[in-house]
């Protein structure tokens, strides 16, 4: 099975990926950006993708639960994995060499903290950790150095300048499982909408209720701004319940207050 992923080898999306298919074998597909790797599932060219969509530290990336509505993607499954974030270095490098550090933007913002004790250190956003590692590996320069896994580190021959750099042990990134077309889930307790409501003022407090109705848990909320209608906003929900049937339901019932719903997956919540 082909699995397009956000980044080269090495990159944690290929771990995650290695996590949730670890009974089959698989063939990953790398993408430089995330909306390479949405196309890649979009047009066949990979059976499933593993997205990013969420860190315990650096929050949610907002675009890709566009890039899911937009190329009409399905959530068929989620995962979470503990980030561990190492400073890898060429080897006669230290901390107080190093000039410029490289990274995914997730990854620098999950390790902020870390460097405020080195003013003299500049964090510069690339692709993803495993190619800021290789490409650090490649220019072999004392003064740059890279952020990501223990794992790309090694294979690149780099040292480690610092172990497990990232601001809170509480370390954790939410992937999501993404297929060209729906899946029928044999169980499932999750499900991810995006909503726009009518532009009552009400719509939304009604919206709230019904889901209180049906006994629906709103385990996450993200809204976005519409571009052309300053001050109106489309809601990504993702709902928990036991049961598929008041699922149902409640999307018919919120129909009523929708300008436009879109059911985005169903699946089983991963939990620590
Ligand atoms: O650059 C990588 O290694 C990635 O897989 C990207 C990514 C992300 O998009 O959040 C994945 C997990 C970590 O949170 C940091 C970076």
């Amino acid at each position: 099975m082909k699995i397009a992923i956000q980044g080269i080898a090495g990159a944690f999306h290929e771990e995650a990926a290695r996590l949730r298919f670890s009974h089959e074998p698989i063939e990953i597909v790398p993408c430089l950006t995330f909306r390479e790797l949405a196309a890649a599932v979009a047009s066949g060219l990979a059976d499933k993708g593993i997205m990013a969509i969420e860190n315990t530290i650096s929050g949610t990336i907002q675009h890709n639960l566009e890039l899911i509505r937009e190329q009409q993607l399905w959530i068929s499954d989620e995962v979470i994995m503990r980030i561990r974030q190492h400073l890898g270095g060429v080897p006669g490098s230290s901390l107080q060499s190093i000039r410029k550090v490289y990274s995914h933007y997730m990854a620098l913002n999950q390790c902020r903290p870390f460097f405020e004790a080195y003013p003299e250190v500049e964090l510069i956003e690339s692709e993803d950790t495993a190619l800021s590692i290789r490409d650090v590996a490649i220019a072999g320069s004392t003064e740059m150095a890279a952020i990501g896994s223990a794992l790309a580190i090694a294979r690149n021959g780099l040292i480690v300048l610092g172990k497990e750099i990232e601001a809170s042990k509480q370390n954790y990134t939410r992937f999501l499982i993404l297929d060209r077309l729906p899946q029928t889930p044999t169980a499932c307790n999750k499900a991810s909408i995006s909503l726009v409501l009518k532009s009552d003022p009400e719509a939304f407090t009604q919206a709230m209720a019904l889901l209180h109705n049906w006994n629906i848990h709103l385990a996450k909320i993200e809204s976005m701004t519409i571009p052309g209608q300053p001050w109106h906003y489309r809601y990504y929900l993702d709902l928990r319940s036991e049961s598929e049937g008041q699922l149902a339901e409640l999307l018919a019932d919120i129909e009523s207050l929708a300008v436009s719903i879109q059911l985005l997956g169903k699946y089983t919540a991963h939990t620590l």
